[in-house]
Parts: C-alpha cells; sequence; structure tokens
C-alpha cells in the first residue's frame, strides 16, 4: 500500500482535553512540563481549555465544550492536519452523554497515526520524546485501499 508523510513541525499544535475527573491530573501535568509545552501551541475543549488558560500562562485556542461538539472540533482538525498530538485524559470510571464523539476522537486520532496520550504516564512519554523537539515525518495511510473497493452498482 502507498504511503505518504505529514511534516509535523519542531512548534507542535497539541489538543488538550480532560474529562471532568481527570481536569486537575491534566493542569498538573500541564503545570510539571510548562517550561515545554511553552514551545508548542494548543487547542483544547471548553472546560478543559478555560481552566488551563486561567492557571497557567500557555496561549490556548479553547474551543466548544466536549458534550456540546468539542470532541468533534478537536476531531475535524485531525483530519485537516491542523493537530499533531492529542493529550486526552478521559475517565475510564464514568460514562459520559457524548460517548459516541470520545470514541470518534479516539477512532480519528488512530487513523491519522497520531500520537495520543491517554494518561499521564504516556504523556510523560510523549512529551520526554526527541520527536516532541525535532520535526517528524508522521507516516499517513493514502487509504488506496478504501478508495478502491469494489462497491456494486
Ligand atoms: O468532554 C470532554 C471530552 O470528551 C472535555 O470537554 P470539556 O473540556 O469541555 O469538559
Amino acid at each position: 500500500m502507498e504511503k505518504n508523510t505529514v511534516l509535523m513541525e519542531k512548534c507542535k499544535k497539541i489538543a488538550l482535553v480532560a474529562h471532568d475527573n481527570k481536569k486537575k491530573d491534566l493542569l498538573n501535568w500541564v503545570k510539571k512540563n510548562n517550561e515545554i509545552l511553552k514551545k508548542h501551541k494548543f487547542y483544547a475543549t471548553g472546560t478543559t481549555g478555560s481552566i488551563i488558560q486561567k492557571n497557567t500562562d500557555l496561549e490556548i485556542i479553547v474551543l466548544k465544550s466536549g458534550p456540546l461538539g468539542g470532541d468533534q472540533q478537536i476531531g475535524a482538525k485531525i483530519v485537516e492536519n491542523d493537530i499533531d498530538c492529542l493529550l486526552f485524559f478521559w475517565d475510564p470510571l464514568e460514562s459520559q452523554p457524548h460517548d459516541p464523539d470520545v470514541k470518534a476522537l479516539l477512532r480519528i486520532a488512530a487513523l491519522y497515526n497520531i500520537p495520543v496520550a491517554t494518561n499521564q504516564a504516556t504523556a510523560d512519554f510523549i512529551i520526554t520524546s526527541q520527536f516532541m523537539a525535532d520535526e517528524y515525518e508522521r507516516n499517513m495511510n493514502t487509504f488506496e485501499v478504501y478508495y478502491n473497493r469494489r462497491i456494486e452498482i
């Protein structure tokens, strides 16, 4: 299958998202890594973004709240290559009214091959990766098999 790549620049476009019970964890993680994070650009869902904006000096493009379409906005930006990395501290112990949107966001992130952290340990690994500080050529599937599938009409 043919592949192409997307160039992720040194300054990464990072999406920050956390469910309510995980917002404090994400905020603490952002504060702890503030010096490294300052070199990057940020998008966030509504409530997560407001909390991080209020409590840090990071500039964040704040989208709609997750249950009001914010997860879908982040997903659309991944499809448009406007987001390089997703830090999504989701809550495995509480069901969400917008579970289909959460699933869709994680699916799109996997499909477009962007790095995703779903908890603090993975976020630690991502932020300390050499690829975070350098350019990175991300493999992109051309979806050839999908486009060339036979549809009987
Ligand atoms: O619900 C979310 C992710 O699924 C996050 O949305 P908020 O940041 O608006 O709480």
